[in-house]
């Protein structure tokens, strides 16, 4: 058994990462976030600079050079149940319906049968998936296998979710709506979140804090706190854009700097 010692209030915490590949040198160093309970992250940066291999240390699927990451104070060295990824490309099995899908953490969980069913049908529901269950994600739109993404993600009642650009392959419109949902369910579930994106837009919608990643190794050149975050008339708001064109020019000037200190 491994404690560490974190401040309390922090759900997953990561303190100094450092992490290379082979063939590929250190990618990220000195990298540190601390999620809250009531904390959503958003984190940007340049392409290739280290933020998927940020969110595979942040659940375990790869452990840093040195550097910690706990959860509630334990050391996460293998990914777990409570730490729920959502990908790019949805990572659904292209062979099992919706509803296996959905349930497919959880039987891998040993949850009972009842208790399955009872989550698959709420989170199938709350995400407008009812009467979808029996179709193939090949049969659904980039959309709903998302949200079949999302609702096998927040079935497992996870304790975190990270997502890693869930919306970028998607059309704008979907993309919006698909933002509200995540909103929505943040705001039923309260699950604190890390969402890598692409999108500046995206990051001063959904992140109440906004970790900008620049340099090579990079690391958190600045972290935003963002008033915009959920905000009801969201782009319709004037002040939403001028967060935004902060954050752009934080960004340009981080990667302009190559994120030197
Ligand atoms: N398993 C690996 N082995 C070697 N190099 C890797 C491995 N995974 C990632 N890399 C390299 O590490 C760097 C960071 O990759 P990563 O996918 O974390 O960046 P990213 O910021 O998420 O990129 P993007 O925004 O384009 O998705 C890249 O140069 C990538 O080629």
């Amino acid at each position: 058994m491994e404690f560490h010692t974190v401040n309390s209030d922090a759900v997953l915490e990561a303190q100094n990462l450092v992490k290379s590949y082979p063939q590929r040198g250190p990618v990220l160093s000195g990298v540190s976030l601390r999620l809250g309970r009531d904390d959503t992250y958003a984190v940007v940066g340049p392409s290739g600079c280290g933020k998927s291999t940020l969110l595979y240390l942040l659940c375990g699927l790869t452990v840093p050079d040195t550097g910690t990451v706990t959860y509630g104070g334990r050391l996460v060295d293998r990914p777990r149940h409570d730490i729920a990824v959502v990908l790019q490309d949805y990572g659904l099995l292209p062979w099992k319906t919706v509803w296996h899908n959905v349930v497919l953490g959880l039987t891998i969980q040993g949850i009972s049968k009842p208790e399955r069913s009872r989550r698959a049908w709420a989170w199938l529901e709350r995400l407008g998936l009812k009467g979808r269950e029996r179709c193939f994600p090949a049969q659904l739109s980039g959309g709903e296998q998302q949200r079949v993404a999302l609702a096998r993600a927040l079935a497992t009642e996870p304790g975190v979710l990270l997502l890693d650009e869930p919306f970028s392959s998607l059309d704008a419109i979907t993309r919006e709506r698909l933002q509200l949902t995540l909103l929505e369910m943040w705001r039923r579930v309260r699950v604190p979140y890390v969402l890598v994106t692409h999108s500046v837009d995206e990051a001063v919608f959904l992140g109440k804090k906004i970790g900008i990643m620049a340099g090579s190794p990079a690391r958190f050149t600045t972290v935003v706190d963002n008033p915009h975050f959920g905000n009801p008339q969201g782009r319709n708001d004037p002040a939403f854009y001028a967060t935004v064109q902060q954050v752009r020019a934080a960004l340009d000037q981080a990667v302009q700097g190559n994120g030197a200190p």
